[in-house]
């Protein structure tokens, strides 16, 4: 696999425990909780009932320094000068690329095989995610879980790009999935499904940052 470096603006190599939630009300808490790289993706909503949450999660990580990235609503992100988008192999289709790039955000694509990491490549984004790496209740997925050793082939072919590995990432794999080499772990209900998410969110960034 290519080593170029991307053409979308950087990320640091590794960007950490990566959270990924449905509102701005988790955006607010894992910022207080000293998460600095989050996702917010909502599903399937018009662009106009989603607007004011992009909005506000953005604000919310500009004002606390952190990198909020937002899922399929690339639009509303240049619009609302997001830190990036986040897009899946079939939003490749339809976004514009070219303009999230003029806007200056980064940008990070989705894979899940081979066919899939040679297509994320071509488009040179800020960041490459591998997934699922074990089986999710999360989202249902088409394909099977890559699993460790998948994973480790994976990022060992992309020392160009930061990597982020995802799906059914618990907190007790998290060490197995961080000596593939990985530089990031998105999280959903590792999190949000956790009898005390702060005490989960903690022990995530511990592992994952070192952040005691
Ligand atoms: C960090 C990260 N990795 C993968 C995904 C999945 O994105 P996508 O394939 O576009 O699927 P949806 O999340 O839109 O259902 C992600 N969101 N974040
Ligand atoms: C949103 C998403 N995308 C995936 C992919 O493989 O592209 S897996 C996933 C869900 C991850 O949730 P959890 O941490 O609860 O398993
Ligand atoms: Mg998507």
């Amino acid at each position: 696999m290519t080593e170029s470096a991307s053409a979308f603006p950087a990320t640091p190599h590794k960007l950490g425990l990566y959270p990924v939630v449905d509102s701005v009300e988790w955006i607010e808490r894992l910022l207080g909780a000293g998460v600095t790289t989050l996702q917010l993706r909502i599903k399937d909503q018009q662009e106009a009932q989603v607007e004011d949450d992009i909005a506000a999660a953005i604000a919310l990580g500009k004002r606390s320094n952190a990198r909020v990235f937002i899922n399929d609503y690339w639009r509303l992100a240049i619009k609302h000068q997001a830190y990036g988008v986040h897009l899946g192999q079939e939003d490749l289709d339809s976004a514009d690329l070219a303009a999230i790039h003029r806007a200056g955000l980064r940008l990070g694509v989705s894979t899940h095989d081979d066919a899939e990491l040679k297509r994320a490549i071509a488009v040179r984004p800020s960041y490459i995610a591998l997934g699922h790496i074990f089986p999710t209740q999360t989202k249902e997925m088409p394909s099977a879980p890559q699993g460790l050793a998948e994973l480790k082939r994976h990022v060992a072919g992309l020392s160009g790009y930061p990597t982020v590995a995802i799906g059914g990432i618990s907190i007790d794999r998290v060490p197995g999935v961080l000596a593939c080499g990985v530089g990031s772990i998105a999280v959903v209900s590792a999190i949000t499904q956790a009898a005390d998410w702060r005490a989960a969110t903690a022990e995530l960034l511990r592992l994952i940052e070192g952040k005691e």
